[in-house]
């Protein structure tokens, strides 16, 4: 288990964004290599708040925006997403005044469809818009934490299918990647899963891959998975967070969501983004 919430680090500082969820980071150049003692402490506060926003950045050369990924694990390949040029552990998150679509923008834990889904992604927006272009982010703790014991007993004992056919079919081809170059795993996950780390429970389902509780009648599936994506999305479990040029926010996928906002059309909003695999949950 983690310690609880001290803010007590030598080496970088963490202010929580809000009582439950997030910490912006400062005191630390994720430009330049970090030291171990400097990794131990991020990698504490990445447990502790689920998402790390740092603050004061400039832009991270790829190589060492996947070397830090890397202090965390091997890196995670999207199954779909188009990739940096001569950078195949970068996805390029991008839209335009000619985009026809802006990436998640609907709640969802990344890549949620694979056997393995990463554990976090570090995302550095480098082109930003004049205003808007936020992202926000909800407690997957706290949502499991607020169900009810017998909703609780209920969901410990259900896994769901995670599909995402819908989701990658067509999605990158105004990028260059056709169809037939993607590949739309599914997989089955429990509802409930257990972080490695911290040994906390958490709610796993999302309204863009999550589509059958299994055991369940259709009618039943739906109606459960409708209850819970709802409360998952509840407003009191969210932060929304403003970017500024050059911050690099890190999440953990096993125990919250997020969403994009595409409110900045037509301007330009440019990142980049590396994803460290997790475990199968569980
Ligand atoms: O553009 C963003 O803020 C987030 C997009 C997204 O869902 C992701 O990178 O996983
Ligand atoms: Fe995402």
């Amino acid at each position: 288990m983690v310690a609880p919430k001290t803010n007590e680090y030598n080496l970088i500082e963490a202010k929580p964004f809000a009582p439950n969820l997030g910490a912006e980071i400062y005191g630390v150049d994720l430009s330049q290599a970090v030291s171990d003692a400097q990794f131990a402490e991020i990698r504490d506060a990445f447990l502790t708040y689920q998402v790390l926003f740092f603050r004061d950045q400039k832009e991270i050369p790829p190589e060492q925006h996947v070397a830090f990924g890397k202090r965390f694990g091997p890196l995670h390949a999207h199954p779909a997403a188009p990739t940096m040029m001569g950078h195949p552990e970068i996805f390029e998150i991008h839209a335009t005044k000619d985009s026809k679509i802006a990436n998640g923008e609907f709640w969802h834990s990344d890549v949620s469809c694979d056997e393995t889904p990463p554990l976090g992604t570090m995302l550095q927006i480098h082109i930003a818009p004049p205003c808007g272009g936020d992202t926000m982010f909800s407690d997957m703790y706290a949502a499991y934490d607020d169900l009810s014991e017998p909703i609780k007993a209920m969901l410990g004992q259900l896994s769901a299918l995670h599909s995402s056919e819908h989701i990658y079919k067509g999605r990158y081809s105004d990028r260059g990647k056709k169809d037939t170059e993607i590949d739309c795993p599914e997989a089955v996950h429990p509802i409930v899963r257990t972080h490695p780390d911290t040994g906390r429970k958490s709610l796993f389902v999302n309204r863009t891959f999550t589509t059958k509780i299994l055991g369940l009648s259709d009618s039943e599936s739906e109606a459960i998975l409708n209850l819970l994506f709802e409360h998952a999305e509840h407003i009191n479990y969210q932060i929304r967070f403003r970017w500024n040029l050059n911050d690099m926010a890190f999440w953990d996928n096993r125990c919250c969501m997020h969403r994009a906002i595409w409110d900045y059309w037509p301007a330009e909003r440019k990142g980049r983004r590396v994803t460290v695999k997790g475990e199968k949950p569980a």
